[in-house]
């Protein structure tokens, strides 16, 4: 069932057919309880490697702001870590809230983080694409990073700089050279479990590697996020805030720990 419903907000905004996936048994996000966590020797650690030439464009999608990747060649990609095959970069987006207690999808402890990115990647050794990709079972690979108020993000300014460009829903602008790697944290330590797409279609193709610590941004760096609209021009404007899912389900999942 395909309805265009808006990303579920915390009230699980329904479209007229309610699209709630209740028979998933791998949706995201999650509660990661690390007491129930399970320590896997064997877990190597991510393997990354971004050329910021790939980086394209910047632009507005009515959920989240999204930079999007040239992902025709094997030029920015992951493998290592819990992945079998590589996965090449297709975009990265954010999630975050309107005040800095909500805002991440995914949460540790039942602790919340003001905003949460993702880096979004595809597997073109079962794939064709990245469409392809989002119905395969082990079609993507998104990597989380928790974001904590602290101090400013000198290398994120230029991303932060460009989104007064975008602040209505389908807004894109041309943004190149960023290099995503200056948004991974120095330690390499990870959770890693069998996931979902958090918004529509909420499919169940994710390996999610969820960074244990998070980077830093000042406020004003978030209140620029917040300053973008879920609108587009013309509309009623509203402010594009708390596009995050609820947490869902473990059932019958383990998350593995690089750490014990
Ligand atoms: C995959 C959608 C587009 N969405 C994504 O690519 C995507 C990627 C990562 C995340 S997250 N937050 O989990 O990292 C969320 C969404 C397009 N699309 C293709 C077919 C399709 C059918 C219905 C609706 C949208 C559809
Ligand atoms: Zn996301």
């Amino acid at each position: 069932v395909s309805c265009t419903q808006n990303i579920n907000t915390a009230k699980q905004q329904e479209c007229q057919n309610p699209v709630t996936v209740s028979s998933g048994t791998r949706q995201s996000p999650i509660d990661i309880n690390t007491a129930h966590c399970v320590y896997n020797p064997q877990l190597k650690p991510l393997k990354i490697s971004y050329d910021p030439n790939n980086c394209l464009r910047l632009r507005n999608n009515g959920y989240f702001f999204q930079v999007d990747f040239e992902d025709s060649k094997d030029s920015s990609v992951i493998s290592s870590g819990p992945l079998k095959n590589h996965y090449r970069l297709k975009q990265f987006h954010f999630h975050w809230g309107s005040k800095s207690d909500r805002g991440s999808e995914h949460t540790v402890n039942n602790q919340v983080y003001p905003a949460e990115l993702h880096l979004v990647h595809w597997n073109p050794v079962k794939c064709n694409n990245s469409d392809e990709a989002i119905l395969s079972e082990d079609g993507l690979a998104v990597i989380g990073v928790f974001l904590k108020l602290g101090k400013r993000h000198d290398r994120l300014q230029k991303l932060v700089d460009a989104l007064p460009a975008v602040k209505h829903k389908d807004a894109a602008i041309e943004f190149l050279n960023f290099d995503p790697a200056c948004m991974i944290p120095s330690c390499s330590d990870y959770w890693t479990y069998p996931g979902s797409l958090t918004s529509p279609p909420q499919t169940e193709c994710v390996t999610w590697v969820i960074m244990k610590d998070p980077i830093e941004i000042s406020p004003e760096q978030l209140a620029t996020f917040r300053s973008l609209f879920y609108t587009s021009t013309g509309e009623k404007q509203k402010n594009m805030v708390d596009n995050y899912r609820p947490v869902q389900p473990l059932l019958k999942r383990t998350v593995y720990s690089t750490t014990s």
